[in-house]
């Protein structure tokens, strides 16, 4: 089965290119894939085909909105095998991917996503390294709650993001006081609010138009960046000095990215590299 390896700020991906849909995708095969020491290692895969091809195979039920059956679409799964609707950093990904392989015209197009049509803008790609833009639509706060992380209780925001986060910026907190922080543990969090589980992302106070952050995903632990965790910290950060729009530049451990909020949609902005191709070996897995 081919593949390559790609990241976005150090949120590392396997992409499977898989036009004619024939991988059956298992939750296991996921994992085995994602496994750092037995496989190829990863925060999740990429399975890239086109959304009328999915449908016809039944991997998708239906067309999320906006996708068209000619889109290339992002299939996305978590390191443990479990679906989520969307992933920001695997979209930055995904469309360096088709632009770098040509499987795409110019730079704009939409992604396809569960969590609807993603347009994005390959502001540059070559087969290494990409600089793209991704329109997320308009997070939704739908609540304030709190999350248990490293023994202390952190007030957050929830945000839909296409997937569900609760984002806290805690008063106070140094970029230092965070990097000690153990985020790697699983979260305590309210499990009537987010009933389908959530990423949380722990976050030092706006200043000077940057935050630092860090999160523990859904799926797949603590990771080195979350595109959606971004949008949704910039969200929180905006709200706690009054605002509810802004370009906010969200450090994380893997790099920085950039969000735009506006009134009518965010938009991520970062880096992507594909560091990798080869062939995996499915029965040594
Ligand atoms: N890393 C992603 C988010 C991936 C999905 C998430 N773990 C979930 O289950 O919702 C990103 O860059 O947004």
């Amino acid at each position: 089965m081919d593949f390559l390896k790609g990241h976005g700020t150090e949120n590392d991906f396997v992409i499977l290119p898989d036009p004619a849909v024939d991988i059956d995708l298992t939750p296991g095969l996921v994992a085995a894939l994602c496994d750092r020491r037995a496989g190829i290692g990863a925060d999740g895969v990429l399975r890239a085909a086109r959304a009328g091809d999915l449908l016809d195979a039944g991997v998708l039920d239906a067309l999320p909105d906006g996708v068209r059956r000619e889109d290339w679409f992002m299939d996305y799964r978590n390191s443990d095998g479990s679906i989520a609707e969307m992933c920001g950093n695997g979209v930055r990904v995904f469309a360096h991917f088709l632009a770098a392989s040509g499987l795409v015209a110019g730079e704009t197009f939409v992604v396809g996503s569960r969590a609807g049509a993603k347009p994005v803008r390959v502001h540059h790609a070559d087969p290494e390294a990409a600089d793209v833009a991704v329109s997320m639509g308009v997070p939704r706060v739908f609540g304030t709650s709190s999350a248990g992380v490293d023994g202390r209780d952190l007030a957050g925001i929830a945000v839909d993001v296409g997937n569900p986060h609760i984002a806290c910026v805690v008063p106070g907190l140094t970029e230092e006081a965070l990097a000690a922080l153990d985020v790697a543990s699983a979260p305590t969090f309210d499990h009537g609010l987010f009933p389908h589980g959530t990423n949380v992302e722990v976050l030092t106070p706006l200043v000077d138009g940057a935050v630092h952050m860090r999160v523990h995903e859904r799926g797949s632990g603590e990771t080195r960046s979350c595109g959606t965790g971004t949008v949704a910290a910039a969200v929180a950060a905006l709200r706690s000095v009054g605002r509810e729009t802004g370009a906010v530049d969200v450090h994380v451990p893997g790099g920085v990215v950039t969000v735009t909020v506006e009134a009518d949609g965010a938009e991520l902005r970062g880096p992507s590299r594909i560091v990798a191709s080869g062939t995996a070996r499915l029965s040594a897995l």
